[in-house]
């Protein structure tokens, strides 16, 4: 494996599940498999989670780390072809990557959209470029359109938890923010969790306010739903999130109704996990009541993190 950027890069992913589950009950397994060579962990914005657990993977995989936080400790970077560089960027990515490559076998890059432009950030062209010009195997910490570690932690989360009979219930839930986030959380989630119930793993839908439909590149075969409470009903699994609009890109619209989940709504569903990315503002996305309550995986999704990072980067050593 040399790209991990979308499930497109994973060839069979109910295999790919059991490789992070066997890693979680052996992380020692593999100490050796990456004595010698450097991870290099590039981060264009903030993170907690995809850094430290992307870092411990690499360590029980006896990696050695270095991270570079690009956006407060780099040059300024230009991305675009045929400019004159007189203005404040300093560095060309060109450059920058290329040299990155230089010292690390594997580099992850975390870049966020920036949501003004749907065609910039859709076409991914920091990222590609980024890959393009290093050389060397990448890893996506979050791109502008997609969060793939996370999505695959989601799926070992709900493999790993699934005690039932048949096919579980998953339902992506828009949640309130106050401010206007990326697309790449829900984007990925949703084009994992098609890709799973394409091969029978879940039932899929997606409750979202007018406005807020995803591109439907990646929500293939999921049911579209508009009210929360009917999505509710008979769920196995609610998956929390907000993002901004994708039709009127960037922008956060009104919603009518009550869209924050709530152990009254959670009532609905069948005694559902409830699922979040992580970071969560508690009390506007989701109620206390429900992160500190019975039903929360969040913070088994995040311990989840580290497995999912450790068996893309044993993929990419092996
Ligand atoms: N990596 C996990 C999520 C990152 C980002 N959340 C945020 O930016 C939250 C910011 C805030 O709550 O102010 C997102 O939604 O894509
Ligand atoms: N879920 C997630 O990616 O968290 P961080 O942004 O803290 O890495």
């Amino acid at each position: 494996m040399k790209l991990f950027s979308s499930v497109h890069d994973v060839t069979d992913i109910k295999q790919f599940v059991q490789d992070a589950l066997d890693l979680k009950s052996d992380p020692h397994a593999h100490a050796a498999l990456g004595k010698n060579k450097t991870l290099g962990l590039v981060f264009m914005n903030p993170s907690l989670r995809t850094r430290l657990s992307t870092q411990k993977a690499a360590l029980n995989l006896g990696m050695s780390v270095i991270v570079m936080n690009m956006d407060k400790e780099g040059w300024a970077l230009e991305t675009q072809d045929g400019v004159i560089m007189n203005g404040t960027t300093v560095e060309h990515i060109r450059e920058a990557a290329a040299v990155m490559g230089q010292y690390c076998d594997i580099l992850g890059l975390r870049s966020f959209p920036k949501l003004q432009s749907r065609d910039e950030d859709y076409s991914e062209d920091f990222f590609n470029k980024f890959v393009q010009f290093c050389g060397v195997p990448v890893i996506s910490l979050e791109s502008a359109t997609r969060h793939p570690l996370q999505s695959f932690t989601d799926l070992i989360t709900i493999r790993e938890t699934w005690k039932g009979a048949g096919t579980p219930k998953v339902v992506l839930a828009w949640a309130p923010h106050v401010k206007a986030l990326p697309q790449a959380v829900p984007n990925s989630f949703a084009e994992w969790m098609s890709k799973a119930q394409a091969e029978g793993m879940v039932d899929f839908t997606i409750a979202q306010p007018e406005g807020y439909e995803l591109d439907e590149q990646f929500t293939g075969g999921a049911k579209l739903v508009y009210d929360l409470d009917a999505a509710l009903r008979g769920a196995d699994y609610v998956y929390v999130k907000n993002w901004s609009s994708y039709k009127d890109y960037g922008k956060v619209l009104p919603a009518s109704g009550n869209w924050m989940l709530t152990n009254e709504k959670l009532r609905l569903t069948n005694n559902a996990g409830v699922m979040h990315c992580l970071p969560v503002r508690r009390d506007l996305e989701l109620a206390s009541e429900i992160l500190d309550g019975p039903n929360s995986l969040v913070i088994r999704e995040a311990g989840n993190r580290l497995w999912a990072a450790q068996a893309i980067l044993k993929k990419m050593l092996s």
